[in-house]
């Protein structure tokens, strides 16, 4: 009898809300083909201490709508030394895994890179991070949620703060890049949006001033609410920071609200489910294809297949050009 190819899948990094979808279609997806799949716990940690798991429909099929990853994830620090993705590879070679599917960011990515040196199996990466920060897919698994989950917080915040007129800095996620501050700042019609596209840390004071200036122009004529999105890592001593320098420049006080983890969890949204699923049933086609050290993800309605090597080197720019409209339109209040 021929022997069956096996599939083995991990999610890695930070968790995104499709992760289960995407485990579901994978797991799917190879019984259509007759695969094994095999799943490892706890992201390249798994690999470390062989922590596997074998996935069937009925296993996955509960969680396609649920938050998190029912493989569970890790951010694994033995990946970055010499001996870590040899570690790995013996275990994928314990297991005679054929290829292995990564769900997760960049640093995940990397990690396959590393993996690739020392294992010959197939790697098929999937772009499962809230951040949206991984280049050749419009959008990654977990995105739309964090927005969403955002945007409904926000909201909440924008109603009491109309009620008392107030100044409220709200900080999102994002590590280093932008796309959920501008999203979540165009979705809730935030007065101010402050991320590392658009500001320069050697010049805060600047910003405080202009914002003391907008704050008070715009609270004399209206009487409302001023939001400030800001995105994590951003301003020297964060949200905090920029709440004692408004009080200091202007006199202007302001609440603090650091949204935090709330915006890794949640069901995903039917865009997640959708880009999960599609791109997890691309994965094992991929595998059926031969296809080594790319990431599947959906451009224009799309899927596309792009050199893992790209999707870490390319950058992935947050469009200005909506939030530049957005900025013209509120000059116009
Ligand atoms: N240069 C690297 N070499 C080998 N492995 C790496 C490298 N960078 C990251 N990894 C592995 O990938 C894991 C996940 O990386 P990281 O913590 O950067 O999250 P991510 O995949 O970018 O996702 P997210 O940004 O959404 O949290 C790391 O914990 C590590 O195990
Ligand atoms: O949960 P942790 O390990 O603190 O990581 C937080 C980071 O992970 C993310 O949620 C996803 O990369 C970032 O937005 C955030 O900076």
């Amino acid at each position: 009898m021929e022997r069956k190819c096996r599939v083995a899948l991990l999610t890695s990094g930070g968790d995104s809300p499709g992760m289960n979808a995407a485990i579901r279609a994978v797991t799917l997806a190879c019984e259509q083909h007759h695969y094994e799949c095999i799943g490892f716990y706890h992201g390249y940690n798994g690999l470390m201490d062989d922590q596997a798991v074998n996935l069937t429909s009925e296993l996955v099929n509960p969680y396609l709508q649920q938050g998190g990853t029912l493989l569970k994830s890790a951010r694994c620090k033995s990946m970055l030394l010499p001996e870590g993705p040899k570690q790995a590879a013996n275990t994928l070679n314990k297991h005679n895994i054929d290829a292995l599917i990564v769900i997760g960011g960049d640093g995940s990515f990397r990690g396959m890179q590393a993996l690739s040196h020392h294992w010959s199996g197939q790697l098929i990466g999937l772009p499962g991070t809230i951040d949206n920060d991984l280049a050749h897919s419009d959008k990654t698994i977990g995105f739309a949620t964090a927005v969403q989950t955002a945007t409904e917080a926000i909201d909440k915040i924008r109603d009491t703060a109309n009620a008392f007129e107030r100044v409220f800095i709200v900080e999102v996620m994002g590590r280093h890049s932008g796309h959920i501050a501008f999203n979540v700042g165009l979705a809730t019609g935030a007065e101010s949006i402050l991320s590392f596209e658009n500001f320069d840390p050697e010049k805060a004071q600047a910003y405080v001033e202009k914002l003391a200036v907008q704050i008070q122009q715009q609270q004399n004529n209206k009487h409302s609410s001023f939001l400030i999105i800001l995105a994590e890592n951003l301003w020297p001593d964060g949200p905090s920071g920029l709440q004692q320098a408004l009080k200091q420049t202007a006199n202007i006080d302001s609440g603090v609200c650091i949204l935090g983890h709330i915006q890794r969890g949640g069901s995903p949204v039917v865009e997640d489910r959708l880009l999960a699923s599609k791109l997890g049933l691309a994965a094992v086609q991929a595998i059926a294809e031969k296809q080594h050290l790319v990431m599947l993800g959906e451009v224009g309605g799309n899927l596309i297949a792009t050199p893992i090597e790209n999707t870490i080197q390319d950058p992935k720019p947050v469009s200005m050009y909506w939030l530049n409209a957005h900025e013209e339109a509120l000059k116009g209040f």
